[in-house]
């Protein structure tokens, strides 16, 4: 799958500009200062907001001159800031709200440990739990883009670790393509495969993020082999061995 996007969004004193293709399995972070357009970015990506210009996923259109596909049939899950929840709905409605599929819903549930919780009304929920909530409603979807925008920031470091795990996992299992507006970064680091640097409305660059990896020398089988320690973030490398070869 590719995301093609060239598209003009202007407001009084400010446009946002893109044309660049964005690849399928991807995570991407968008990073940049206050202001420079990354929430104006996703709004636009999901449809939220309209805009000039063209957006074509896997070369379906969701936009162009003539069409515009609305954000409900746009295959994307939105997790917003502020975690928008429903407050008249326990966890478990918040989730078949989008759509009725239980087995799906206490799947997603189980994956962010929130099983205990699913009587219980957001209000009562700490900000943690709020989030992996929302982020669970998202997936409800079962969409094949997800956007989290700085869905870390309000979160003890603790809590964040945790749900930085969770996050990876859901981005593994569900093969999505991830967009993520962040300030810090060693989220970046963990999480994302490639940085959007994002300046006054631009693209400025696409950079790969490089993985610090660290190895611990085991012996496996009679083998010596480098294992990646718990610092390390994708899954994908932490369930591979590094051979030496001599
Ligand atoms: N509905 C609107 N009407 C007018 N201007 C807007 C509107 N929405 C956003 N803007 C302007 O567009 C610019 C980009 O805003 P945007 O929210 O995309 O920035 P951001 O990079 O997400 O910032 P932050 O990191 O502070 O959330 C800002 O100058 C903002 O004031």
């Amino acid at each position: 799958m590719m995301i093609e996007i060239n598209i003009v969004k202007t407001f009084k004193n400010f446009t946002l500009k893109i044309n660049e293709t964005f690849k399928q399995y991807e995570f991407y972070a968008l990073y940049g200062k206050s202001g420079s357009g990354k929430t104006t970015f996703f709004r636009v990506l999901s449809g939220l907001e309209k805009s000039e210009g063209i957006i074509k996923v896997n070369k379906k259109i969701w936009q162009d001159k003539k069409f515009f596909l609305p954000p409900q049939k746009r295959d994307i899950g939105y997790v917003f800031q502020d975690y928008a929840l429903f407050p008249n709905m326990n966890v478990l409605e918040n989730l078949l709200f989008v759509k009725k599929d239980k087995k799906l819903a206490m799947k997603l549930l189980d994956i962010v440990e929130m099983t205990p919780f699913i009587n219980r009304m957001p209000n009562t929920l700490s900000g943690g739990q709020k989030q992996r909530v929302a982020l669970v409603r998202a997936l409800m979807k079962e969409p094949k883009i997800l956007l989290l925008d700085e869905a870390l920031s309000a979160l003890d470091e603790e809590v964040k670790e945790k749900i930085k795990k969770e996050i990876l996992i859901i981005h593994n299992e569900f093969k999505l393509t991830t967009f993520m507006i962040s300030h810090q970064k060693e989220d970046i680091h963990d999480l994302a495969t490639k940085v959007i640097n994002i300046n006054n409305g631009n693209i400025v660059s696409i950079e790969k993020v490089q993985k610090t990896i660290h190895l611990s020398p085991t012996i496996i089988n009679d083998q010596l082999v480098f294992i990646p320690n718990e610092k390390l973030s994708s899954d994908s490398i932490k369930n591979s061995h590094f051979k030496i070869t001599t």
